[in-house]
């Protein structure tokens, strides 16, 4: 402490004494300010400089020489506001002292953060004389908080604004759309089958292929308007000022046409289309999740609508999606609430008239909603996962039971058994379908798996393998629902493919159709020089079981027969063709 000496007379030798501690301590605070790690201004209150210590040289690159007598306007970056400053001024002239971080420029010209603060220093008579600002350089921390301050809003691949900035986004358009009474059009745009490219030419060229998307995404808009990633291969398109639907189109349009040029990821040149769902503000919904998640359903919509299109939000939409959610947890418990039964559907053979397979078909009777269409839960089990077990117990089954038909009297019964894509890609499959032959004693000819031609162009060289494992087990393959996908005959020989069923569309549409009897026929002269079954699936009428029959296709499926029953129902021995059509 320094004694007052206004308040206490003191003899000589005190005052010597006094004086000396004095001189010391005032000799300790010059040590102290010079040696600081700290940067020390002081200057005068018209912020003339009249010192700076050693760690104002370092942090700043300026010589103390250069400084003293100058006004510190030179460090100044031009990163603050003028009024930043005249609050600076405000603060201190009143007497109190003034933190900031502030972004000054070094003498080399770069920017460095400084941590201040400048306080005023009154003299004997109380008046400020002079004020001392001290600071931290604290460009590091401050690098490191703006960095992370980035990757929590933008994602780190694209550059793009992430799932949470895009929500802040989002939330203050439609602020500004409430405001002026304008919409904002979300636009929800999902890569086709970009999990292929990952997966088979690997996650560098994905990146590649993500990185050019979101620069093609960005010149479809303009600056003001935001496009984000959300994860994997999503990204949302916010358009403001939306005056009307059409403006809304017509981006879309944009986006679908610039990538229809090939993209180029390090050697590979690729087509990469794109399917976008559109949700409107006010119309579709009034908050960012709402717009988003409806955005998604109709992004959906589009890609089942055949990829590479886009689709308006619809409230139709909404209330599938309702169901398909209450659905899909209703169907966790449904293997084990024993839900699931099999019904079978003969495979007539019309040379003969005899039953040469049946089809089984997976059948699902919620207590709460009733027996679903398995078009509507196949796509569920797939998509948890529990297709796996629960076609695991499904061919269990129906190996038990068409092995009782064999028994029965019909001992070259074939049982024709649907596998789902995600089955097909299971590695687990080929054990698991021999292991039940074994258990359930079943002749591995006599069981035919069906496929769809998606399923097996989605990883053509995989299929290939799978099923070549399969036929060495003696297994038999068909092409299920033959003609809605895009492959050709010729690229089916790749395949060691026993049967094609001719999907039921075309067996309708023969009757009217010129056009789809000559795909039959097609079909049929093909398959057979190729050496390949053709069923005919769903027959309804004699019209086109006599039209089938003369092009050439002998095997034939639908409710003409017999629709698909419970073993126990199906008519005994169900081996004559007589016999059904009187049923
Ligand atoms: N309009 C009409 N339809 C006929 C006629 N004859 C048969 N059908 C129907 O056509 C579908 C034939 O099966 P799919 O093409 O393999 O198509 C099946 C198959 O892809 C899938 N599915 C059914 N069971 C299973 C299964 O156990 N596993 C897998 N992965 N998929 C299954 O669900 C699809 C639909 O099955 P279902 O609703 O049982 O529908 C069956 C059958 O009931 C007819 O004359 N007219």
């Amino acid at each position: 402490m320094i004694a007052n000496s206004d308040h206490t007379p003191e003899s000589g030798a005190e005052s010597i004494y006094l004086n000396s501690k004095v001189a010391g301590i005032t000799q300790m605070l010059a040590h102290a300010v010079e040696q600081t790690d700290d940067a020390v201004m002081i200057t005068r209150a018209d912020g003339i400089i009249e010192y700076v210590n050693p760690g104002f040289e370092r942090i700043t690159g300026y010589r103390a020489c250069d400084v003293i007598g100058r006004n510190p306007g030179f460090l100044r970056s031009g990163m603050h506001p003028p009024i930043f400053y005249s609050e600076i001024w405000r603060t201190i002239r009143r007497g109190e002292s003034f933190r900031s971080v502030f972004t000054n420029r070094h003498f080399s010209g770069e920017l460095y953060f400084e941590e201040k603060t400048i306080s005023p220093i009154r003299g004997s008579d109380g008046t400020i004389s002079h004020f001392v600002a001290t600071g931290k350089d604290v460009t590091q921390r401050i690098s490191v908080e703006r960095r992370l301050e980035y990757l929590a809003n933008y994602d780190a691949l694209t550059g793009l604004p992430n799932r949470s900035l895009l929500h802040d986004r989002l939330t203050q358009a439609i602020q500004r759309a409430h405001r002026n009474g304008k919409a904002v059009a979300v636009q929800f745009v999902d890569l086709d089958r970009f999990k292929l490219i990952n997966d088979t030419l690997g996650h560098n060229i994905g990146d590649r292929v993500l990185i050019e998307a979101a620069t093609r995404l960005r010149h479809c808009l303009r600056a003001t308007d935001t496009v984000a990633r959300l994860g994997g291969d999503e990204f949302v398109l916010i358009q403001e000022d939306v005056d009307h639907p059409d403006a809304v189109e017509q981006v879309a349009r944009k986006i679908l046409d610039t990538f229809a040029a090939r993209f180029a990821a390090g050697t590979h040149s690729l087509f990469v289309s794109a399917s976008i769902g559109l949700a409107l503000y006010p119309d579709d919904g009034l908050s960012p999740d709402e717009l988003l998640m409806r955005a998604d359903l109709a992004m959906y919509r589009a890609k089942e609508g055949g990829r590479n299109s886009f689709r308006f939000f619809e409230a139709a939409m909404d209330a599938n999606a309702m169901r398909t959610l209450t659905l899909g947890v209703a169907i966790r418990g449904a293997l084990e609430n024993r839900e699931f039964s099999l019904v079978y559907q003969p495979i007539i053979d019309t040379r003969t008239h005899r039953a040469v397979a049946v089809e089984a078909l997976l059948r699902w009777h919620s207590p709460d909603h009733g027996t679903v269409p398995p078009d509507h839960f196949i796509p569920l089990l797939e998509e948890n996962g529990l297709i796996v077990p629960v076609s695991r117990w499904a061919l269990r089954e129906a190996l038990r039971q068409v092995r009782a038909m064999q028994e029965a009297g019909q001992p070259e019964l074939r049982l024709a058994f649907n596998l789902s894509s995600r089955q097909f890609r299971d590695v687990g499959l080929l054990q698991d379908v021999t292991a039940a032959l074994d258990e359930l004693d079943f002749t591995p000819r006599l069981l035919e798996l069906e496929l769809t031609e998606s399923a097996l162009m989605d990883n053509p060289e995989a299929s290939a393998a799978v099923l070549e494992a399969l036929r060495t087990h003696g297994i038999r393959m068909a092409v299920d629902d033959f003609g809605t996908g895009y492959s050709s005959l010729a690229y089916l020989m790749c395949f060691p493919v026993r049967t094609l069923k001719i999907d039921r569309s075309f067996v309708h549409g023969m009757e009217h159709s010129h056009e789809a009897a000559t795909i039959v026929r097609a079909i049929a002269s093909l398959a057979g020089s190729l050496g390949l079954e053709v069923i005919g699936e769903g027959v309804e009428n004699l019209a086109q079981l006599a039209l089938l029959q003369e092009l050439g296709c002998h095997q034939v499926q639908g409710f003409l027969f017999s629709r698909p029953l419970p073993a126990a129902e199906l008519p005994p021995p169900f081996n004559n063709r007589e016999q059904h059509q009187r049923k």
